[in-house]
């Protein structure tokens, strides 16, 4: 029996999704995988049976679009629960189009839907992952009718009207069989009533792809509301600074750049003049001395209270901070963002904390630099925080899943890029879990390395690339 532990929200599924198009395995290779998956289960019920597909407008239809034609000498009929007009996505249509002439349809667009006839196998392809809310007509009558028939259900993917994530549903298909794509679904292993058997087709995702960041990761972590107000993106308190003047100041404008509304500076005020002239959009607090020390620790918290994401450390260059990041991590800070000396893997429980080593900091952290990605994950779990390694291929880990980031290029080894991480890490760890925050951030540094490189080649510099963070961020959310 698989390992039914392993599940994967929907939404974390639609990231992959995306991914695997971005990579180059098209999302009409992974309808066809599951199509032909969905027939390969359907054939062994029986051959030469009647079958009646009721087909919703989006993927969840498509897959059952290409089982059809998976189904030779099947006596198949499609209730299409509304015009062919009304299917929303590019590979459904075409799937739609290939079996006009395979098999009988009928376009349902009321719901007073009767079946005048006898079907072995009644199919369920009218919503899958992409349910939101209570069923709209002519849905819910048709889960009725379903519901009401002595048919034998296959449901594809999930049974209409489950949510797959919670398992919750208000009316719901009740399938004999769920055919599950890729990976259980959580809300399938809640609600057998309904899922009934659950069966596990693979689609042809390699791990290495599932893992691999891309724009469907920021598609998950960065949001952005039209009808915010100011702060609601997000506010960033950045501490840092002391014995280089530039780093905080990086990491501050990356966070604007990466859709922060607030982020404030926190700097010893021997160069906070030095660091506000970096930015009119820098707002810079001075804290007393010329480092920062146990004596700041009352104002940092202060400060921290009216922030969502504390990011701390770069530009500090005094080994010993890591007992005072420890300090400040036991104060009112939920959300932390840790690079460079402020580095730690001693973190309250209560402090949900991305720590953004290079090998070298890692190494100095936990002793030794890790053999292989499920190392940091190990790591990861045994000290509750997430860990994004920073290299040629970043890994993020949370202790639970592994995400690799290849986005970026060999200009990236100039001083500042990290700086930059930090501060797009904190920006979208405002409103977002700290494993996709971390992945999400990977990606869009890396690729903000990549136009720069298009524009200028090597030799950039970090302030080229924080400028290039809002056109990452816009071709990533623009690839659908
Ligand atoms: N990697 C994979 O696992 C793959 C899965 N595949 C299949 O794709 C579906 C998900 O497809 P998607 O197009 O995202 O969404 P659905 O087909 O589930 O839903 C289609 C539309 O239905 C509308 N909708 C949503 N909620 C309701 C509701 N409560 N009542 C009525 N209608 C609803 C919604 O349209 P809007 O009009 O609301 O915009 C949906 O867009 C997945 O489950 C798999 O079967 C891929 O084929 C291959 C890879
Ligand atoms: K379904």
């Amino acid at each position: 029996m698989e390992d039914m532990t392993y599940t994967i929200k929907s939404s974390e599924m639609s990231a992959i999704d995306t991914n695997c198009e971005y990579h180059g395995l098209s999302r009409l290779q992974l309808m066809e995988n599951a199509g032909r998956g969905l027939a390969e289960e359907i054939r062994k019920f029986g051959k030469d049976k009647k079958i009646l597909i009721f087909s919703g407008l989006g993927n969840n239809g498509g897959d059952a679009f290409v089982a059809v034609r998976h189904l030779r000498g099947f006596d198949i009929t499609v209730f299409l629960l509304g015009k062919e007009s009304e299917i929303k996505t590019d590979i459904a249509k075409r799937n739609f189009q290939l079996i006009k002439k395979v098999c009988r349809i009928k376009e349902i667009r009321n719901p007073d839907i009767e079946l005048d006839d006898e079907f072995d196998i009644i199919v369920d392809a009218m919503l899958g992952t992409g349910v939101k809310g209570r069923l709209r007509e002519p849905y819910s009558t048709a889960v009725e009718l379903i519901n009401s028939s002595d048919s034998f259900v296959v449901a594809v993917d999930v049974p209409t009207g489950l949510n797959p994530d919670t398992g919750e549903y208000d009316i719901c298909v009740i399938a004999d069989v769920t055919i599950t794509f890729h990976k259980y679904k959580p809300g399938l292993l809640k609600a057998s009533n309904v899922a009934g058997k659950v069966i596990l087709k693979d689609i042809g995702i390699p791990e290495y792809l599932e893992k691999l960041a891309g724009p469907g990761d920021v598609h998950l972590a960065y949001k952005r509301r039209d009808d915010a107000h100011k702060g609601e993106h997000g506010r960033v308190l950045i501490v840092g600074g002391g014995e280089y003047t530039g780093a905080p100041a990086l990491a501050a404008l990356a966070a604007l750049h990466s859709g922060a509304d607030i982020v404030t500076l926190a700097v010893p005020e021997s160069i906070k003049d030095i660091v506000a002239g970096f930015s009119p959009n820098l707002i810079v607090r001075g804290l007393k001395g010329s480092r920062i020390s146990e004596s700041n620790i009352q104002e940092i918290d202060e400060l921290i209270k009216k922030h969502d994401v504390l990011v701390m450390g770069m530009g500090i260059g005094d080994k010993d901070f890591v007992e005072i990041s420890e300090e400040i991590l036991k104060g009112s800070v939920r959300r932390a963002v840790l690079d460079a000396e402020a580095i730690t893997k001693d973190v309250p429980e209560n402090v949900k904390c991305i720590i953004t080593p290079h090998f070298g900091e890692f190494k100095r952290v936990f002793g030794r630099t890790p053999e292989n990605e499920d190392e940091v994950k190990s790591f990861a779990k045994k000290h509750g925080i997430t860990i994004l390694l920073k290299s040629k291929k970043d890994i993020i880990s949370d202790g639970e899943k592994i995400r690799v980031n290849e986005s970026g290029n060999s200009g990236m080894t100039v001083g500042g890029t990290g700086d930059v991480l930090a501060g797009i890490v904190g920006a979208l760890f405002c409103h977002a879990d700290p494993l996709w925050s971390a992945s999400a951030s990977a990606f869009i540094n890396g690729l903000a390395g990549d136009i720069c490189f298009e524009e200028f080649g090597y030799n950039y510099t970090a302030l080229d690339m924080l400028r290039k963070i809002p056109l990452a961020i816009k071709r990533s959310i623009e690839f659908l």
